[in-house]
């Protein structure tokens, strides 16, 4: 489906939560919708599938309109597939009966093939036969999958599928739920708030805070091209730092300066986005910092600074230099693409 929101606004009663939101997903594509708690990502998809009214806008799917201000599209109407997080999996019915719930409309043959090809593709073609409580979590959140997927809906939701699963669980069950809807070549919009999630499924990503969308964009932007203040502190690891961007372009910083392109802002004061990686361990450097804490990441530390103003800066540090907290280390910056902003 090519879904386009246009200046959506919801919410509930008096209280506005999506301010204008306007996003389009190419079909076959995977979005998602990141954001801290209570953002509205939730009342998004809602509305997207139909459960709720919008107060302005247009939800359109393929160049019809879903919703708009006056009229609903009901939502078994739309070629919608919905994974949530409570997974409602049937407990009676066995696995194979799960994911032929929506197929009830289809010849026996041909219902058996689609389960039997879903049970493949998720990985559980042995447990046709179990039923829910016999499988871990992991496993009846694949069947969730194979069972919205069933009836080849033209867009699937998932509101936070992996939230009730463990880190590494999550970690391996998005990637392979990516390559199964790219498989499918289902368009689908995921809602988390996890960064991890969110990059290693989605092509195209919305940062959103108080029902705004911030930005929408591809994983690799909002790293390393953020659109405003909240999105770089949002997105990564990173620290901003007062400078002050001069006539020849440079910015003048306490770490030193920085050569700077034509997209940051005017001469003046401005904030600079530096990542761990954008700060090198350097024993020759004149400037020195002091590490105030530091996390051991196999290959790398990740250390926090303290600058001789107070400030902090992270720097990611190969895990063959290990320096104690209190130590003073020299550091130089590396930046290859400056970011600021200006005050
Ligand atoms: N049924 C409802 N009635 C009234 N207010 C609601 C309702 N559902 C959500 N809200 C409010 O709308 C706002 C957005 O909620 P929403 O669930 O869309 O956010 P979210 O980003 O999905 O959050 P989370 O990540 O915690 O699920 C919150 O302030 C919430 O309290």
């Amino acid at each position: 489906m090519d879904l386009r929101l246009e200046t959506v606004r919801a919410g509930y009663g008096a209280h506005t939560v999506l301010h204008a939101l306007s996003l389009r997903l190419a079909p076959g594509t995977v979005g998602c919708l990141l954001g801290p708690s209570g953002c509205g990502k939730t009342t998004a998809l809602r509305a997207i599938a139909g459960f709720e009214p919008i107060g302005a806008g247009r939800i359109l799917g393929d160049d019809m309109v879903l919703t708009d201000a006056g009229h609903i599209v009901p939502p078994e109407k739309r070629g919608i597939g919905m994974v949530f997080q409570d997974l409602a999996l049937m407990p009676h019915l066995d696995v194979a009966s799960n994911v032929a719930f929506g197929l009830h409309r289809q010849p026996r043959a041909e219902r058996d093939a689609r389960v039997a090809e879903l049970l493949e593709l998720v990985g559980l073609a042995g447990s046709a036969k179990a039923y829910p409580h016999q499988l871990s979590g992991g496993q009846q959140q694949r069947v969730a999958l194979a069972r919205a997927l069933a009836p080849k809906p033209r867009l699937i939701l998932l509101d936070e599928p992996f939230s009730s699963l463990d880190v590494e669980l999550r970690e391996r069950l998005s990637q392979d739920v990516r390559a199964i809807l790219l498989h499918e070549k289902t368009t689908a919009l995921l809602v988390t708030h996890s960064q991890f999630e969110a990059f290693a499924m989605a092509d195209v990503i919305g940062v959103m805070r108080s029902g705004h969308l911030h930005q929408w964009d591809t994983a690799y932007n909002l790293y390393h091209r953020p659109a405003d203040r909240f999105v770089a502190d949002f997105v990564g690891e990173g620290r901003l730092l007062p400078g002050t961007r001069r006539a020849d372009g440079a910015v003048e910083m306490e770490l030193g300066v920085l050569r700077a392109h034509a997209e940051i802002p005017p001469p003046g004061p401005v904030e600079v986005l530096l990542r761990p990686d954008d700060v090198v361990h350097d024993d020759s450097s004149a400037v020195q910092a002091t590490v105030t804490a530091r996390a051991f990441r196999g290959a790398e530390f990740l250390y926090s600074l303290r600058l001789d103003s107070g400030r902090e800066v992270l720097s990611l540090v190969p895990s063959h230099h290990d320096h104690a907290i209190g130590c003073r280390i020299g550091i130089r910056l590396d930046v290859e693409h400056l970011i600021a902003f200006a005050i």
